[in-house]
């Protein structure tokens, strides 16, 4: 996120769409009854600042009231459905990712037992299970009590285009007034298909997006669910390459981790193993001959090295590819065998010992850590809430630990990336002690 993309905002783009007025009193009155306004709640009527810094308030002279903000996560008083009316479904899509199963397990209780809705759909394999005519499974509180021990999904996904028009023509036919869809980019961009065609043909569909992506490519929000318990497992191949690397003679750990256009995992993996030489992110190049002679010298003084990079890091280097996956993602060339081969070749004239380890899609079919757990566990909650009261094309996140509502279409007009001027990079060049440019 650039500095100009906060600039650019205006209120239109923090706007939600609503589905209709909301006239149903909320079954959680009690529970809110007694809330009171604090640091810790924002009430439905307040907004959540965009900007956190003087000088970027400052700088759009205007009005404190006239600042863009964010319409609050939470339940709201009124709804827009009448919750015992509602069927709602929930379909999990793109790569896995730590935390899937949380999300459905604490939909379905939230929506049957908070909010005491008719029924819970699960369609199988991503939007696949939309378009295929196959039967959704039934999710009652029962089916769902311990999938969240497990990684994966219990409702499966898939990568691949369907026709916005068949899709909701499924969730007529199951009398779906409330869809979750669970993904990333591409899966947010699907569901802004399937919001303004339920629009175009007048359905009262509710469809929110809960950011599921270990890569934490989306916007606007802190992390996207999965993420954390990604680092964490990364960071175990990290720790191993460094133990192989500092036991060796003239050891070299290498270690390549997931994250296509965002490096977020690679820094954060090397913010939490330690002990890293060279990070290598798709948002900072580096040059051949640079990586080669950082690695050479710190061979010389220190006996070992560990490079760290990420699969989309460093593809300038690499034959050009136009092939993409079902889902029109570009397939990335194979860095870290590149790099493997670039460095044994590099540095032959050295008595060398090379560890390569690619933890691959070990570090995203794992449960989700408590933290990740927390957080689906919320999502699903302010989704939910956000459903009931009948916002759509909406998705749900933290944003400097507050939860708000954000238009799915301006989740998908950008993505995060590692800043290179940030914080962040800072942090792992202060830690790795790699020069700012190799
Ligand atoms: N522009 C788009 N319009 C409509 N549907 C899309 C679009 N891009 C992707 N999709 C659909 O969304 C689903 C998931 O997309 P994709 O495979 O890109 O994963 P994702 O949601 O970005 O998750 P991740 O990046 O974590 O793997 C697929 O079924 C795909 O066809
Ligand atoms: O399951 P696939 O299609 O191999 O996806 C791999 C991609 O999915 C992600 O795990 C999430 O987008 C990326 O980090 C990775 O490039
Ligand atoms: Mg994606």
């Amino acid at each position: 996120m650039r500095l100009s993309d906060l600039q650019a905002i205006t209120h239109e783009d923090l706007l939600i769409t609503r589905l209709g007025p909301r006239t149903v009193e909320t079954p959680l009155q009690e529970l809110l009854g007694n809330r009171q306004e604090s640091v810790h709640y924002v009430t439905e009527t307040d907004r959540v600042l965009v900007d956190d810094t003087l000088g970027m308030a400052k700088n759009r002279g205007v009005d404190a009231a006239d600042l863009p903000a964010f319409n609050p996560g939470g339940p709201r008083r009124q709804l827009f459905f009448d919750p015992s009316e509602v069927t709602a479904a929930i379909v999990t899509c793109g790569g896995l990712c730590p935390g899937l199963n949380n999300v459905i397990r604490a939909l379905v209780l939230h929506l049957r037992h908070a909010y005491g809705c008719r029924d819970v759909l699960g369609f199988r394999n991503g939007y696949q299970g939309l378009a295929d005519g196959s039967e959704p499974l039934r999710l009652t509180p029962d089916l769902v009590r311990d999938i969240h021990t497990r990684g994966g999904t219990i409702l499966g996904t898939s990568r691949g285009s369907q026709d916005p028009a068949t899709m909701i023509d499924t969730l007529v036919a199951h009398k779906v007034n409330a869809l979750f869809v669970v993904g990333g980019d591409g899966t947010l961009r699907g569901a802004q298909m399937l919001a303004a065609e339920a629009a175009r043909r007048g359905l009262p569909i509710a469809v929110v997006g809960v950011p599921k992506t270990i890569d934490n490519d989306i916007p606007w929000i802190d992390h996207s669910f999965g993420f954390q318990t990604a680092y964490a497992r990364a960071a175990e191949s990290i720790q191993a390459a460094h133990t192989e690397a500092s036991s060796g003679v003239n050891g070299i750990g290498l270690v390549k981790l997931m994250g296509r256009h965002s490096g977020f995992i690679a820094a954060h993996a090397t913010l939490v193993a330690q002990g890293v030489d060279f990070t290598l992110i798709p948002e900072v190049p580096f040059t051949l001959d640079g990586l080669l002679d950082g690695v050479r010298k710190k061979l010389a003084n220190q006996g070992h090295a560990v490079v760290v990079v990420a699969e989309g890091a460093g593809q300038d280097l690499l034959p050009p590819s136009t092939a993409t996956d079902p889902s029109g993602n570009r397939k990335l060339g194979d860095i870290g065998a590149f790099l493997r081969e670039q460095l044994t070749e590099g540095l032959s004239d050295l008595p060398l010992s090379l560890r390569y380890i690619d933890p691959g899609y070990a570090i995203r079919s794992v449960p989700a850590n408590a933290f990740d757990a927390v957080y689906c566990t919320r999502l699903a909650q302010a989704a939910t809430h956000a459903a009931m009261a009948g916002f759509t094309s909406v998705m749900v996140g933290s944003r400097r630990g507050r939860f708000i509502n954000l238009p799915i279409a301006l989740a998908t007009a950008t993505s995060n990336h590692v800043d290179p001027h940030g914080d962040l990079w800072m942090a792992v060049l202060e830690t790795t002690g790699q020069p700012l440019s190799l």
